[in-house]
């Protein structure tokens, strides 16, 4: 049995999906959402020369003084007239310059007696020390966010101040989510029974991407059951789990096939995750996914999260590759590319001893995967390996 390496398997996903429309947002509603246009700047900032200090704005020719102290200027409220030779005005951090003045001395470095004023100190290096020129930080019609970056916090920061109040983003993905599988319930049901976990860690996994999740339950092992869900759910992407392995009850494949689901590849070349499987109904991207909650992280983080970044119009929708040295030895790899649990500590990467990928504990106290690539040869504590951030 061939199987799919993983970075073809990322770019099949990828291919499947449709890319949704554009929308217009509020900033406040933008966080995590990826720009489908680039965001320019309306104004320049500053929009005038500013002090970068608490002090006294004057000409650096005039220093050590004696200088007359002739008027003030605060955030908001500029001082209007000239400062000539000879002259100082009070000014506050953010404040405008005033016409005339080039420095600003900080009143750490002042003395004052009335309207007098000299130097106290070392003073200022050069002219124009301790002011911002209009345009430090960016001009009218600069790129402020381009397409398809994230919107983070300091984005949406940088684009308020841009004098920009609604940003172009993708309307909500709408994700159909479907655990599958008879032993399971919903958490908290009194017994024995297995707690349904993957639709919540799916969830989880996708918050703050700005999607819209379907929620289709925990669905029987039956196929007519299972194809009639798969064969009605409206979503720009389904994503089952559970049923995908070669098992008797692993219905999965056939009613995804049943319900018209054209199957683009089942299995990868990937540990834990190997029995993810791919394809398309009609315009929605299927996307099914094993039902052991550790293999079910992985793949959501290697292809879920992606396609969906990708289908709001992300220009980099795979998870970020950090490095990290080997707290420990590892052994040869066979051919399927290995996403380790691991737990980082300074700077070191150490692997948890058993890989079950049933084991959930373990992958909740892993902050890190350690990457190894199919047929990687033996490696060395304080080797340096790809890993991927995950808490
Ligand atoms: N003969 C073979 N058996 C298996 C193979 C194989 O190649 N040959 N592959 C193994 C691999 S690798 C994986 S991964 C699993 C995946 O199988 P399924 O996708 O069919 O998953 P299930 O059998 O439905 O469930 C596996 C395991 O996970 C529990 N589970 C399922 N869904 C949930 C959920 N939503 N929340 C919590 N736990 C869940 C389920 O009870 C099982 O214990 O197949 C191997 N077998
Ligand atoms: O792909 Mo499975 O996840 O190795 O147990």
């Amino acid at each position: 049995m061939t199987l799919l390496p993983v970075a073809e398997a990322q770019a099949r996903v990828l291919a499947l999906g449709r890319p949704v429309e554009s929308m217009e947002v509020p900033l406040d509603q933008a966080l995590g959402r990826w720009a489908t246009a680039p965001v320019i700047a309306r104004r320049t900032q500053p929009s005038a020369d500013l002090s970068a200090m608490d002090g006294y704005a004057l000409r650096f020719a005039d220093l050590p003084g004696p200088l007359r102290v002739i008027g003030e200027s605060a955030a908001g409220a500029p001082f209007s007239s000239m400062v000539g030779a000879g002259e100082a005005i009070r000014i506050f951090t953010g404040a405008a310059m005033p016409a005339g003045a080039d420095t600003v001395l900080v009143q750490e470095e002042a003395a004052r007696d009335g309207d007098a004023l000299t130097l106290d100190g070392e003073g200022p290096a050069h002219a124009g020390r301790n002011v911002r020129r209009r345009g430090l930080d960016f001009a009218e019609g600069d790129v402020l966010v381009e397409q398809g970056q994230r919107l983070t916090p300091a984005r949406l920061a940088v684009a308020a101040t841009g004098g920009v109040a609604k940003i172009k983003v993708a309307r909500p993905v709408r994700v159909a989510l479907a655990a599958t599988g008879d032993e399971l319930v919903e958490p908290g049901t009194p017994g024995d029974a297995l707690p349904e976990s993957n639709r919540l860690l799916l969830r989880a996994l996708l918050a703050g991407t700005g999607v819209e999740i379907v929620d289709l339950g925990i669905l029987p092992d039956r196929l007519d059951r299972l194809t009639d869900a798969f064969a009605t759910v409206d979503a720009d992407i389904l994503v089952t789990t559970g049923g995908a392995s070669v098992g008797d009850h692993d219905l999965v494949r056939p009613a995804l096939l049943a319900a018209g689901t054209t199957l683009d590849f089942w299995r990868i070349a990937l540990r834990p995750g190997k029995p993810m499987l791919a394809g398309r109904r009609g315009d929605m991207a299927v996307v099914g996914l094993p039902g052991n909650p550790v293999s079910a992280f992985v793949t959501a983080l290697l292809f879920v999260r992606p396609l969906v970044a990708h289908l709001a119009g992300a220009s980099d929708p795979f998870p970020p590759v950090s490095r990290a040295l080997l707290g420990e030895d590892m052994p040869a790899n066979n051919e399927r590319t290995d996403y380790l649990r691991a737990e980082l500590r300074d700077g070191r990467a150490f692997a948890s001893t058993i890989q079950d990928s049933s084991m959930l504990r373990t992958l909740a106290r892993s902050t890190c995967l350690i990457v190894r690539d199919p047929h990687a040869p033996p490696a060395h504590a304080g080797d340096s390996a790809e890993i991927l951030m995950i808490a």
